[in-house]
């Protein structure tokens, strides 16, 4: 079972529907685009836009929300959210964006309605930085960036 947190939201774009978890158990409420029902956007290959989502909330202190992609419009028409995960605030009261960029071959058109993204509400953990001479000692050390491996493991022969 979820844990389900209550978030307020302003009255919503007209005529659209709030954003919705699309089953029982999925992670992320469904975002839809608010362009004019009469201007729908095309997005070029490479380009870019803030999509508007028509959604203004309050999320309880001590919580953000990640806008992130759609797997369906990013294997089918290479459309993602350029910055993902968006991070939306808890402070932040405007309205929440969908950051889109087409890196496909075709135009995508978005029209009014469309299902663009989707926004998880996840606890967040703040931290206090202390000042210290030295860092816990670890096998890593200040290896990254592939230090263990290229492929991530190896093969035994
Ligand atoms: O995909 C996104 C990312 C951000 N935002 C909104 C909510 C967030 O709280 C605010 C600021 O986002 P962020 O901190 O990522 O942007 P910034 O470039 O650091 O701007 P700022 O200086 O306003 O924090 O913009 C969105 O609507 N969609
Ligand atoms: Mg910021």
């Amino acid at each position: 079972m979820s844990l389900v947190i209550p978030v307020q939201v302003l009255p919503h774009g007209e005529g659209l529907p709030l954003p919705s978890y699309a089953t029982e158990g999925a992670a992320g409420l469904d975002l839809i685009a608010a362009v004019p029902d009469a201007e729908p956007l095309v997005l070029a290959p490479l380009a870019r836009a803030a999509v508007p989502t028509g959604l203004c909330l309050a999320l309880p202190a001590g919580h953000e929300a990640q806008v992130r992609p759609r797997s369906g419009l990013a294997l089918k028409h290479g459309v993602t959210v350029l910055n993902a995960p968006g991070t939306i605030d808890a402070d932040y009261r405007g309205e929440v964006k969908v950051l889109l960029v087409n890196l496909g071959e075709a135009p995508f058109r978005i029209e009014r309605g469309m299902r663009i993204g989707q926004m998880v509400v996840a606890p967040v953990l703040r931290a206090t930085l202390e000042k210290s001479r030295d860092l816990e000692k670890t096998t890593r050390g200040d290896g990254g960036f592939g230090s263990t491996g290229l492929d991530g493991g190896q093969i035994s022969r």
